[in-house]
């Protein structure tokens, strides 16, 4: 399985992505919010940083829940029944999930103000 090409390594990860569309609620609507970022960015008319500070957050939440999905299929394939470990290990990447997303509200809400001149 090691040294694929590029193309079936593009593959495996959209795979992923559309895996986790499909099985995760929370993952639709982050990524959902996520599409309608870029709409937000242009009526706001924030500088180049904002974007990529926006995006990157935004890409961040993303990335933290598709790791989440990974431990969450892995724990439960490997290991189904019940386990205070399990649910360590669980609450943890919920948390990781939950502290970029509380990072992206704050970093929404800044450059809210910022465009309304509220901050600078
Ligand atoms: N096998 C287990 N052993 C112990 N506790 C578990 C186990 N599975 C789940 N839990 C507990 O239940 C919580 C929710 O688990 P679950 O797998 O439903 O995650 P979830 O975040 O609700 O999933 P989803 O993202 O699919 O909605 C975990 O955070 C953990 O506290």
């Amino acid at each position: 399985m090691k040294n694929r090409g590029m193309r079936q390594r593009l593959g495996f990860a959209w795979e992923g992505i559309a895996a986790a569309w499909r099985n995760e609620r929370s993952f639709r609507i982050q990524t959902i919010f996520a599409l309608a970022l870029p709409v937000a960015l242009l009526l706001l008319r924030v500088s180049a940083v904002w974007w990529a500070l926006c995006l990157i957050i935004a890409l961040l939440v993303l990335a933290a829940e598709l790791f989440n999905t990974a431990l969450e299929s892995l724990i439960d394939h490997l290991h189904p029944e019940i386990h205070p470990a399990i649910g360590t290990a669980k609450d943890c990447a919920a948390g990781a999930v939950l502290l970029l997303s509380a990072g992206a509200v704050i970093v929404g809400v800044i450059v809210v103000l910022v465009a309304l001149g509220v901050l600078s």
